[in-house]
């Protein structure tokens, strides 16, 4: 167990902890792998998001982090809506093709989409969607964090679950398959 890591002021932060020592314990957790995309006058563009999670119920609403040096920023920063596409099992080339370097149009050709409530592009076959309009936006160092209501969404069950953790993907069983395999101990 490495040593706790002093609690540094808001000053000395970059002193204290180099981002070395954050990424790598930053590796360990587990994240669950989305596509976030957008449409509008910005143009379509999506990437892929570890830093997405829930706010409130009330009104339903999420977080998505973006990092300003990423090529889809200015689509989001000129757009008011994006999606968020919740990965499964079976989408790891989503999320490496949508993950950088692939050119952004090129990006689209891998899945199948169609247009969400608000126009911002849905994966077929995505765990989940929730397609947002974005209310609020919090530029924090390198990244905007974007607050979303969530305007529609759907989800379905029908693959596994895919995980992001020691930077590497992992797929995560159902509960109904964990139940199964102990039924047929
Ligand atoms: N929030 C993010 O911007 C974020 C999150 C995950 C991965 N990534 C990027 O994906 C690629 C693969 O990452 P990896 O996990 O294989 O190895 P890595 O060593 O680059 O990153 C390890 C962990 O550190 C965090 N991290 C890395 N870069 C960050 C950044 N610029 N801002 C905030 N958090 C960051 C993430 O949680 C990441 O999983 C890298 O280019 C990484 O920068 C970015
Ligand atoms: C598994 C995983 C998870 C994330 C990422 C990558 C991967 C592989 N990336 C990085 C992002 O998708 C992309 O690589 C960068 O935006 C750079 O892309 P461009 O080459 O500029 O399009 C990423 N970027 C970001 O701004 N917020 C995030 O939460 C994440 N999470």
């Amino acid at each position: 167990m490495t040593a706790p890591h002093p609690v540094a002021s808001q000053h000395d932060t970059e002193s204290a902890i180099s981002r070395e020592a954050f990424r790598e314990a930053m590796a360990q957790l587990a994240s669950a792998v989305n596509v976030v995309t957008t449409a509008g006058p910005g143009g379509r563009a999506g990437f892929t998001a570890s830093a997405v999670c829930s706010v409130t119920d009330t009104p339903p609403t999420l977080l998505v982090c973006l990092n300003q040096s990423a090529s889809a920023w200015p689509a989001f920063a000129d757009n008011e809506v994006l999606c968020v596409n919740v990965l499964g099992g079976d989408h790891e080339a989503v999320s490496n093709t949508f993950g950088g370097r692939t050119p952004m149009d090129e990006r689209f050709e891998v899945g199948e989409w169609s247009s969400a409530v608000t126009g911002a592009p849905v994966l077929t076959g995505a765990l989940a969607h929730f397609d947002c309009r974005i209310t609020r936006r919090v530029s924090v160092g390198t990244h905007d964090v974007l607050f979303c209501e969530i305007v529609a969404m759907d989800h379905c069950e029908r693959t596994r679950g895919l995980l992001y953790f020691d930077r590497g993907y992992h797929q995560l069983p159902r509960r109904s398959e964990a139940v199964r395999g102990l039924a047929q101990r």
